[in-house]
Formats: structure tokens, C-alpha cells, sequence
């Protein structure tokens, strides 16, 4: 460059410095309005319930508004769009406008309609747009502009690189940077085929495939970002869901939403959707098989059934001293009364009691009213006498008698227990007896399968039974109270949070800056304080609220790794939300989990049969084109139709395959990861394992290197051993593969796995393997 062009650079710089400084100085006044407010509204007390109320919404928006302006302090504005009019608009995180009375649009939200085009123009079809920039800044510092100008002789001088993408230079640079262990958002980038799908309309299923690295992921959470802003009446109140496969993924993707500025969101593991629940334990493959299996809808009717006891001939119960009797027809007709009622057992239950306690009280009306001398001390047994003697009144009362009566409640608790879905789950796994009754369908190898010691703890896989359960058994209210203060505890924090981010997310530089009244809002929110004064009338957010509820209708849920699921873990989706808004997303190669799927029509068409809608993503982000090509092969023996994704970058690293003998592995590991982790700098290496294998030769990788350690859940070590099925989802900028082949023998699907774990690098790629690459 030219030293006048480089000084007009600098001009240009500058020039987009003054503009992105006003906008700082606009959220710095914003934040601190928010700040003042949610202290004011937090100081007030008593009131009317009204008031009180109307106070707690004040709160919660200006809870949700902190946050939300704290969390946008990262690339606030990242693009200018020039139009052919002469004007301009700036896009950008959130919308800023003037504090001025005709309020102008300093920055538009990068969801508005009007930043539109600062995605999809192209030289082709520019939209109105004569020239396209990208600001990238480094805290609050511009450092570099990328221009695009769109027009056809400007595209033909310099055509771009690749087909249908648009934002070359930022894209390149994005895909080319250094990974942490957290996703980062792509909200300066989103491509022509992701912005139609995360703009899709709100209503119905859109089924979201395609390979690895096309920006499933991202585009699930962008669209979120996008359905809460443009139909925030809808969803505010009821809040959307996204589901991961395991809660790795979950801290990974955690940071994409805060910094688009929502907080509306419920992030959750299949096995983390039975609220009360934390599903930590572990089972084998096999078992979570045949308990993902629709064929446990019929196993758990059965096993509610099969609680509904009768007697074999009859039961006495002691009233008062006399014994009385309840015969098997008795119990019989009370409970095929209870059952034709359609209730759900415990909610049945009433109607049970009901015909027991009438039979009951039939018995004692007959006893008094065959003895007219029973009230006589010396009376004696054997007159037959008249039950007409007892008058409706007497009646009611025996029956009120009879249902307080502790024998009574005994042998109604036999006969129809109230049972809680972990009581009857647990009671089925630790009986071969009941087991052998509610799952004779399946095979005695299942049911040993199922089989657990009662106090185990619960595993992903029983959430959507215990849920499943829930429906069976009606709701039981017991825990509310529990739930009650779990939620008051929550609403501390988020509150609490809401103002540590918007102080923790201020750059240093300008800490001393601050006003002190933005600080002051801190100081009311002491915990204790905060949680007294709103102790009964705090509000939850939508997000909160639905999280701690099993029965919250979500407003959408966007489901990831969609592949994965079991059709029992659909059922609990799908009750999630009656409304079938949903975003699906998953790549039916990847699916790694027995119990998953290979096809969609199977998933969905059960419940939305052939209404939803079919989306894909062509183009591969994150893996280099030398190591895609690797992986293709892999494709190939999983099934020859399936195309990989168009990778789009070379980066000129051939992957490294390497035969190494079983007894050198753990030497040869050690020497490649102190390489790769000497040559990553600030990024991250994957070390992707059998999963049997994963504490041995974790603690080979932990020996070697320093960083290293499998810290699997955190990703906090720059060096980290996963297996695949951890994996899932994540991405490194270097992976090394250890024993591929015990990866492949390890799992029913292990050729998936082995393209899950090829398919996880940005940039390099090292496998060790034991000669059997033939095989793949
Ligand atoms: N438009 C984009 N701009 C910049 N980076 C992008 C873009 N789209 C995707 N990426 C990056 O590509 C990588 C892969 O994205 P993501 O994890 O969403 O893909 P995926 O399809 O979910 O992959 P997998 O199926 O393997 O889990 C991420 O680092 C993501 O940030």
C-alpha cells in the first residue's frame, strides 16, 4: 500500500474511532440509567399487592437490562453499511439510539430488518448497498477495516476466493483465529445460507442438517437471539430451550448468548430437563438402549397399573376397635371405577377412596343399625335392627370418620399409593419381581439390563422416564415447597449477577471513570437484603421460571445434536412444546449415541408427520480441507451416499498418521502432545481417546505437559482428553487421535464416532494408530 493510501487508512480509522467512542459513551450512559433504576425499584418496600407487583416487574426489566447491556461490551458496533442514497447505517450488537427528541438510530441491532443486507448483499444483488464494512476493535479500539465495495466491475477486478460466501477477509480471519474453550458468536460474519435459517419464521419444525462444522451450533443460538428479539411478545413470557447433548457442550456454547444480549434462554441436557433431579450417574450403553426405547411407554403404564393392587381374597381393616372387610370384588369395582375416570393415578386416587370408603361405611351403617342396643351397655349383640336408623348426616359422618382413620388410610395406601415418579421408577429397577410384571415385553436380558440397587444415582437416560412418569402419575405438589426457595435462591443470583457483569465487563482502562452511582446499586444488593425485602413477590424471568417447572410450555426449543436423541427423550420435547415451534439440528453421520437416529422422518414423523421443513448447511468452517478430505474417506464407509460439507480453508497441514506398536503408545502420545502443545501458542489441543481409555492415557497427557489434564468438564486447560462422545460438538485448534481403532471397536456406531473425532480440528491433526487404518 501506497504511504497516501496508508495515511488515508489511518484517516478512516480514526474517522470510525470517533463514531464507535460516541457509542461507548452512549452505553456507558445507558447502563448506568439501568443500574440506577433497578437500585431505586430494589429500595422501595411495602406497598400495595399492586404496587408490590408492579415493583417486581420494574425489577426484573431492569435486571434483564443490566445484564443485557453488560454483555455487549465486545465488538458493540462491527459494520457500516454505505448506501446507494449517500447514507449509512452502523450495525451492531443491540440497537442504540440519540438522546435526542427525534431519537435517531445511532447503531442497528444486527436482528433489525434494516441490517439485512449487511449479510446477504452481494456484488450480484447489493441491495441498496454500495459499500460493505467490517470493524474489528480490540476492546474499545477500532484496528481494522475490511471494505467490500458492491459492484459488478469491483467484483470482477477482484472476484472472491469461494462461491457464495460474502465477508471474505473477516470470515477468513475469524475461521483462522485461535480457540478457547468457549464458543464464540459469528454475528459479524453469519453467511447467506445461515441468516436465511436463523430468520426463518417462528411457527413449525425446521429440521437444520448438515456436516461437520457448517455452523449448526452457531446458527441454533443465533437464531435464538434473533426469535427473542423480533418475537419478543410471544416469547418473553414463555422463554426458549435449547437442548445440548451433555453438559461439556452446554459450558462451551455458554458465552454465545450473553453476548448477543439475551438472557431468555434455558440452556439443558436432555438429562437435566426433570426439574428436582441431577442426572450424575453413568450406565452402559446398552442399558440407556433399551430405556431411550418407545417400547418403555407400555413397560411404565404397566408398572403404574401394577401399583393399583387388589387383594388376592379380601382385607380386614380395624375401625374402632370391630374389623372390617374389604373383598377383592370391592377393591376391584372401586378401582376399575378410578381408572375409567381417565386421571392420572394420583389425581385417581380420589375416586378410589371414594368407592372403598362408601363400601366401608355401607358396613359400618349395617353394623349400628343391626344392633338397636349398641349404645347400651347392656345390650346385647343379636337383634337384627333397622339401617335406616342412620339419616344422611350420620352417614357423612362415618365416611369423614372412616377417611381419617388411620387403618383406613393404610389400607388405601396399599390398595393406590400416591407415588412420585422416582419412587416408582426406582421401585420397578430394584424389583425382578415387578420388573418381570410391567416389562414382559422385553427380554430377560433387557430387564437385567434395567435392573439397579434402590439410592442409585439417576442417569440421562431416566430423565425422560421419570418425566414420562410424571404424566402417568399427576402432578405431585410436595416439592413446591423445596422449589419454592430453590427459585428464590436463583432469582438472588441472577439479580446479583446481573450487576457483577455489568461491572466486570467494563475495560480497565476506563474503571476509574465510573461514575459512583453506578456502583452504588451494588450496594443494596447484599443478598439477604435483597432476598427479604422481595422474599414473597420477587419475579422470576420466563427462563427461570420455566426451568424449575416440568410442566413450562416453552415459546420454541432449538434441540442440538438432535441425532442423539432417544425417541423417549423426543416424547419429553415434544411435551415441552405443544406448540411444535422448534429448531432441530444435527448431522445424521455424526450420530454416535445407540439409541440415537439415523433419520428424521423417524424422529418427527410421529409427531409432526411430514410438516416440517428440511434445511441444509453446505459449508464446512472449521476443518481444514486436508483433513476433510481424510475424514470424507471415513464418510464413505459409513454410508457411500452421504456427502462431506465444502470445507473452505487449506491451511497446508497434511494431517500426521502415524502406526505406532500398542506397547509404544503411551510414549509416543506424550512425545506428540509436548509437541503440539509447544507449538500452540494460545490455542487449544484436543486429545480424543477411546473412552475406556480415557484416565489412563489422561494421565500420560497430564505427565507430558504441563497445561494438560482431563479436565474434561471445564475446558479451562488449554490440553484436554475427551472421548468422542464428550467431544461431541466441541472443536481444537490442534486434536490428536489415539487408538482410532479402539474408538471404532468401542461402539456400535464407531465409525461415526471416528468422523465426530476427524472432524473436531481447526487446524491440525495427528493420529496414532495401531495398523488397522485399512479397516476404516
Ligand atoms: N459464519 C461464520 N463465521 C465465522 N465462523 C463461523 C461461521 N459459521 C461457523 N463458524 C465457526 O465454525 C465452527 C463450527 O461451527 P459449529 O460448531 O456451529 O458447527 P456444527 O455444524 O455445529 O459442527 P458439529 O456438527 O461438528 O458440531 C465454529 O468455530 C464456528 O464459530
Amino acid at each position: 500500500m501506497s504511504s497516501a493510501a496508508t495515511d488515508d487508512r489511518h484517516d478512516e480509522i480514526d474517522h470510525e474511532q470517533q463514531y464507535v467512542s460516541v457509542l461507548y459513551d452512549r452505553l456507558d450512559d445507558l447502563r448506568e440509567r439501568a443500574a440506577q433504576r433497578l437500585s431505586e425499584a430494589l429500595l422501595q418496600t411495602g406497598g400495595t399487592p399492586q404496587e408490590r407487583s408492579q415493583r417486581d416487574s420494574t425489577i426484573g426489566l431492569y435486571t434483564d437490562r443490566v445484564a443485557s447491556l453488560g454483555a455487549v461490551e465486545n465488538g458493540l458496533c462491527f459494520g457500516r453499511l454505505d448506501l446507494d442514497d449517500g447514507g449509512n447505517r452502523y450495525i451492531g450488537r443491540i440497537g442504540i439510539f440519540a438522546d435526542t427528541e427525534d431519537a435517531e438510530p445511532l447503531l442497528v441491532d444486527w436482528r433489525a430488518p434494516a441490517s439485512r443486507a449487511f449479510y446477504l448483499a452481494t456484488a450480484a444483488s447489493p441491495q441498496g448497498v454500495r459499500r460493505r464494512r467490517h470493524i474489528r476493535s480490540s476492546g474499545r479500539t477500532v484496528t481494522a477495516l475490511d471494505d467490500e465495495v458492491l459492484d459488478l466491475a469491483a467484483a470482477a477486478a477482484t472476484p472472491p476466493h469461494h462461491e457464495g460466501l460474502t465477508s471474505e477477509a473477516a470470515l477468513f480471519a475469524a475461521m483462522d483465529a485461535g480457540r478457547t474453550g468457549r464458543m464464540r458468536d459469528i454475528v459479524q460474519t453469519i453467511q447467506a445460507e445461515q441468516d436465511r435459517i436463523i430468520r426463518a419464521d417462528l411457527g413449525g419444525v425446521m429440521v437444520v442438517q448438515g456436516g461437520p462444522g457448517t455452523g449448526k451450533t452457531a446458527v441454533a443460538l443465533h437464531r435464538a437471539a434473533y426469535l427473542l428479539y423480533t418475537y419478543r411478545q410471544e416469547l418473553s413470557t414463555r422463554a426458549v430451550l435449547v437442548v445440548g447433548p451433555n453438559a461439556t457442550f452446554l459450558k462451551y456454547i455458554s458465552q454465545v448468548l450473553p453476548s448477543l444480549a439475551e438472557t431468555g434462554v434455558v440452556l439443558r441436557t436432555v438429562g437435566g430437563l426433570f426439574p428436582g433431579v441431577t442426572a450424575t450417574g453413568t450406565e452402559p450403553d446398552a442399558t440407556a438402549v433399551v430405556k431411550g426405547r418407545a417400547a418403555m411407554v407400555d413397560v411404565l403404564a404397566a408398572a403404574v397399573r401394577d401399583r393399583q393392587r387388589v387383594p388376592d381374597t379380601a382385607l380386614e381393616v380395624d375401625f374402632d376397635g370391630e374389623p372390617l372387610r374389604l373383598d377383592r370384588a370391592v377393591c376391584e369395582d372401586a378401582r376399575a371405577e378410578a381408572r375409567r375416570s381417565g386421571k392420572p393415578h394420583n389425581l385417581a386416587r380420589e375416586l378410589f377412596d371414594v368407592e372403598v370408603i362408601h363400601a366401608l361405611s355401607v358396613q359400618v351403617a349395617e353394623r349400628i343399625g343391626t344392633d338397636p342396643y349398641a349404645d347400651d351397655p347392656l345390650g346385647g349383640d343379636d337383634a337384627p335392627g333397622d339401617p335406616q336408623l342412620l339419616d344422611e348426616a350420620d352417614l357423612a359422618e362415618v365416611r369423614r370418620e372412616l377417611s381419617t382413620d388411620p387403618n383406613v388410610q393404610t389400607a388405601l395406601d396399599w390398595l393406590w399409593p400416591v407415588l412420585t415418579p422416582q419412587r416408582l421408577l426406582s421401585d420397578l429397577y430394584s424389583s425382578d419381581e415387578r420388573l418381570a410384571s410391567a416389562a414382559s415385553t422385553l427380554t430377560d436380558a433387557e430387564r437385567a439390563l434395567l435392573r439397579r440397587d434402590r439410592g442409585a444415582p439417576w442417569t440421562p437416560a431416566d430423565a425422560p422416564l421419570l418425566d414420562e412418569a410424571a404424566e402417568l402419575l399427576g402432578e405431585d405438589d410436595r416439592d413446591a415447597e423445596l422449589m419454592a426457595e430453590r427459585r428464590r435462591r436463583q432469582r438472588l443470583a441472577y439479580a446479583e449477577g446481573a450487576l457483577e457483569i455489568l461491572h466486570g465487563s467494563r475495560s480497565i482502562d476506563l474503571e476509574d471513570e465510573i461514575d459512583p452511582e453506578i456502583l452504588s446499586a451494588s450496594d443494596v444488593l447484599g443478598a439477604l437484603e435483597l432476598g427479604e425485602r422481595h422474599e414473597e413477590t420477587a419475579r422470576l424471568t420466563a427462563a427461570e421460571r420455566a426451568a424449575a417447572d416440568r410442566r413450562w410450555a416453552f415459546g420454541h426449543v432449538i434441540v442440538d445434536e438432535a441425532q442423539e436423541l432417544s425417541p423417549m427423550a423426543w416424547r419429553l420435547l415434544m411435551r415441552r412444546c405443544p406448540s411444535r415451534s422448534m429448531t432441530v439440528v444435527g448431522d445424521v453421520a455424526q450420530t454416535g449415541d445407540p439409541a440415537g437416529t439415523s433419520s428424521w422422518d423417524a424422529v418427527l414423523d410421529p409427531y409432526v408427520a411430514r410438516r416440517w421443513k428440511l434445511t441444509e448447511l453446505t459449508v464446512n468452517y472449521r476443518t481444514p480441507a486436508e483433513i476433510m478430505d481424510l475424514a470424507g474417506q471415513v464418510l464413505k464407509s459409513i454410508d457411500p451416499e452421504l456427502q462431506p460439507p465444502r470445507s473452505v480453508r487449506h491451511t497446508g497441514h497434511a494431517p500426521q498418521l502415524s502406526e505406532v506398536d500398542r506397547a509404544e503408545l503411551a510414549e509416543r502420545l506424550a512425545e506428540v502432545v509436548r509437541r503440539e502443545a509447544a507449538a500452540l501458542g494460545d490455542g487449544t489441543l484436543g486429545v480424543l481417546v477411546p473412552s475406556g481409555r480415557v484416565a489412563e492415557l489422561g494421565a500420560v497427557v497430564a505427565a507430558a505437559v504441563p497445561q494438560g489434564g482431563n479436565g474434561q468438564a471445564e475446558l479451562t486447560e488449554a490440553v484436554t482428553v475427551l472421548s468422542v462422545r464428550e467431544a461431541k460438538g466441541l472443536e481444537f485448534d490442534s486434536v490428536v487421535i489415539a487408538d482410532p481403532g479402539g474408538i471404532v471397536a468401542e461402539s456400535p456406531r464407531g465409525h461415526s464416532d471416528l468422523y465426530v473425532a476427524l472432524t473436531r480440528p481447526t487446524q491440525r491433526l495427528t493420529v496414532l494408530h495401531h495398523g488397522d487404518l485399512a479397516h476404516w
